[in-house]
């Protein structure tokens, strides 16, 4: 099944066209990789798909019957993401935070607790759950805005670069919690130019270039493309 379906999206900003006609689905229990250069539009594609852009142009459906036009409310309770940067909120403790995105999508007292042990055992933060963000590192406030963003089991869980500031530890413990979301059935958009460690998690790959969809594919053509520009490269 799509869980998320875009067809011809364009997204406009100050006058400027920054995405145009953007297409492509991600399935259900799959890993799609968005990849590009600096300012290709990566993060503007995630938040036009979160509807904090809106777009121009086109349509975005999930799981083939939510249009984000009709009902957004449905449409928004049914996807998880966790941002570039970590937007904690300086009054909130971690555990609060958890507490706050378990209630916002109603999850069970009993499986909430279950999965903020599990998660803070795995990212070593199970001592800072009575900690304001001020004080934690910029990593640890990743780990925080990471475990709020995989708490809710929503069909569709959107990642920008996720394993930005992370420890080579942390950084294999989410791959394993990514594998893990994608095997129990939820799509996994995420960005990364973490190219090495995306074509090991991700199934399929979509390559944005000033805005536009230049390539889309098996995550293995992506391993061939990029081998073929380095040899190309190094070839004399
Ligand atoms: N608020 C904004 N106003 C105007 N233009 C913007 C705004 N945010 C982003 N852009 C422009 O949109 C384009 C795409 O930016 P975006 O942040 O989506 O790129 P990206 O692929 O996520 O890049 P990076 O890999 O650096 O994170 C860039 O040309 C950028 O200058």
């Amino acid at each position: 099944m799509k869980v998320l379906e875009l067809k011809s999206v364009e997204t406009e900003l100050g006058g400027s066209v920054l995405l145009s006609d953007i297409s492509f689905a991600v399935e259900e229990s799959s890993v799609v990789a968005l990849v590009g250069h600096n300012g290709a539009g990566k993060s503007t594609l995630m938040k036009t798909i979160l509807g904090e852009l809106q777009k121009a142009k086109g349509e975005i459906t999930i799981n083939e019957t939510s249009t984000q036009d009709e009902d957004f409310l449905t449409y928004k309770e049914q996807i998880s993401y966790l941002p570039e940067e970590p937007l904690l909120l300086t009054e909130l403790t971690v555990m609060q935070h958890f507490q706050l995105y378990a209630m916002s999508y109603g999850i069970e007292e009993a499986i909430m607790e279950e999965k903020i042990k599990s998660y803070t055992s795995g990212f070593e933060l199970e001592d800072k759950l009575n900690e304001y963000p001020e004080s934690l590192s910029k990593g640890m406030r990743q780990k925080v805005q990471t475990i709020c963003a995989l708490l809710p089991d929503t069909p569709l869980l959107l990642i920008d670069e996720p394993f930005m500031g992370l420890d080579v530890y942390a950084m294999d413990y989410l791959e394993e919690l990514i594998r893990e979301k994608a095997h129990s059935g939820t799509a996994v958009l995420l960005t990364s130019h973490q190219l090495e460690r995306v074509k090991d998690i991700a199934d399929t790959y979509i390559m944005l270039q000033h805005g536009e969809v230049l390539d889309q594919g098996p995550i293995s053509d992506f391993k061939t493309i990029r081998r073929r520009k380095h040899d190309e490269r190094y070839k004399d």
